[in-house]
């Protein structure tokens, strides 16, 4: 198994080239950090210690938020208002920190229990697999200490612009967003592999799709020519 993190700035492409590489190497499953976050949202002791820590406004329907519900085993009616709490961490370290201190941990507890079981699933001589964990905040969050190898994906200004605002973002909330994070540079300078993922077209005569299908190629060949030998296989954490 290979453990490939994969990084870089809000809107630089990082979902989509996991994607495209699931779709070039051999056997690859995909580990979405955002998600993992998504879901951790929704688990009742989470939902509790989130409002008590941030308050009501955070939930989608306050008056029907129950404190006790998760220690009587049972799920709090309330349930996370991501717009809303995004309002108050992005533009709040401390809060941030508060946020990632609750999420973090089982979020990361959730993936190296996933890795186990990946890892022992593998058999000896059995074709290896790419385990792709696609997390904005791999460095920052101390995940990179779970990867084979890393990869920051970079996009100009431009395109990350153009991006978000597909994403209904304006170039503020990009850059209220990216504050929250390591600069691209310095997950550049981190990583093992830097890959551009800029928005291509410059060339006249050639689709700008047909270019970034080459890179997306050229990356997942750059993968697989660090695959270890197979004696070289993680094992199974204790
Ligand atoms: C604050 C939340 C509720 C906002 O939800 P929202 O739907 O508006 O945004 P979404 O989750 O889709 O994130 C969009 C992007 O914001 C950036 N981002 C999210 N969390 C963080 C963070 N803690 N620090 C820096 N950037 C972040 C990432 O680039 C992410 O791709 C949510 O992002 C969250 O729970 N974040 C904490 C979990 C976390 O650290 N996630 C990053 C994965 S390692
Ligand atoms: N090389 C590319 N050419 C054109 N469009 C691209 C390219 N890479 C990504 N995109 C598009 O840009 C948008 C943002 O990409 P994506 O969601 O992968 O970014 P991200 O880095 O994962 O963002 P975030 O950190 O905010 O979750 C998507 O619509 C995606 O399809």
């Amino acid at each position: 198994m290979v453990v490939v993190g994969i990084t870089g700035e809000i809107a630089a492409g990082k979902s989509r080239v996991t994607c495209e590489l699931s779709q070039r190497l051999p056997i690859a499953l995909i580990i979405d950090a955002d998600r993992l976050a998504h879901q951790q949202l929704s688990d009742p002791d989470v939902v509790a210690a989130l409002t008590r820590r941030f308050g009501p406004t955070i939930l989608t329907n306050p008056a029907e938020f129950d404190p006790d519900a998760a220690d009587r085993g049972s799920s709090p009616v309330a349930s996370i208002n991501r717009h809303a709490l995004g309002r108050l961490v992005f533009d709040d370290p401390a809060a941030r920190r508060d946020l990632e201190t609750i999420l973090h941990p089982p979020m990361k507890r959730w993936t190296i229990a996933r890795l186990d079981e990946l890892a022992a699933a593998w058999t000896p001589g059995s074709p290896p697999f790419w385990v792709l964990l696609d997390a904005p905040t791999l460095f920052e969050a101390g995940w990179d200490d779970l990867c084979d190898l890393t990869v920051a994906v970079r996009a100009d200004q431009a395109s990350r612009e153009r991006r978000a605002a597909q994403r209904g973002w304006s170039a503020a909330e990009l850059e209220r967003r990216d504050r929250a994070q390591w600069s691209g540079d310095r997950k550049a300078s981190a990583a093992e592999i830097v890959f551009d993922n800029s928005d291509l077209g410059s060339d006249p005569d050639t689709p700008s799709s047909q270019q970034a299908e080459a890179a997306w190629d050229h990356l997942a060949q750059t993968l697989l020519q660090r695959l270890p030998h197979p004696s070289e296989e993680r094992a199974t954490s204790p």
